[in-house]
């Protein structure tokens, strides 16, 4: 059985874990998600490490918000810290799925940018976690884009 877990917070102005279990649904139906929230990004690490080695997950997306203040930028580079440490702990993947209040220009445009973000991150998790390390080959130097439309390659 193939376990998913999905770790999002309150602090979130998005909902961005329905849109990324959506995903998941649809293209690993076989899989057990286990949802995870808590208040903010500095107590996901705890959450997605729970998830991947007390209830045996095989890879964990987490969907966090930073605020558009430093104090919440230094959150977020706790919490990726915390993240990547865990991913070498553990051998797993942790898909780090984070929105940057200040980095659109209106909230429609943030609100798109967490979708699309969302989204196109669970299908990388998917694709990595049913087909192993090669699953993302094809599109390697693509310039692919999640929250934003894709760059494309500089040469073909
Ligand atoms: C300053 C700050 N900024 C953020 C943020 O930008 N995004 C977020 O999700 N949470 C933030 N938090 C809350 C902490 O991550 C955490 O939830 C609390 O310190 C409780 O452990 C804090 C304290």
């Amino acid at each position: 059985m193939i376990k998913i877990g999905v770790v999002d917070t309150t602090f979130s102005r998005v909902d961005m874990a329905k849109y990324a279990i959506e995903v998941i649904e649809e293209n690993l139906p076989e899989a057990e998600i286990i949802r995870y929230t808590v208040p903010g990004i500095k107590d996901i690490p705890v959450a997605a490490r729970r998830l991947l080695i007390d209830e045996g997950c095989d890879a964990v997306i987490t969907l966090g918000w930073v605020g558009p203040g430093q104090v919440d930028k230094y959150s977020y580079l706790a919490m990726s810290v915390g993240l990547i440490m865990l991913q070498i702990m553990t051998g797993k993947h942790v898909i780090d799925v984070t929105v940057h209040e200040d980095e659109a220009g209106d909230l429609d445009d943030l609100y798109n940018i967490a979708v699309d973000r969302a989204r196109k991150h669970a299908l990388n998790l998917v694709m990595l976690v049913k087909y192993g390390r090669e699953a993302l080959t094809q599109y390697a130097g693509k310039g692919l884009r999640q929250g934003r439309p894709d760059e494309g390659p500089i040469k073909e």
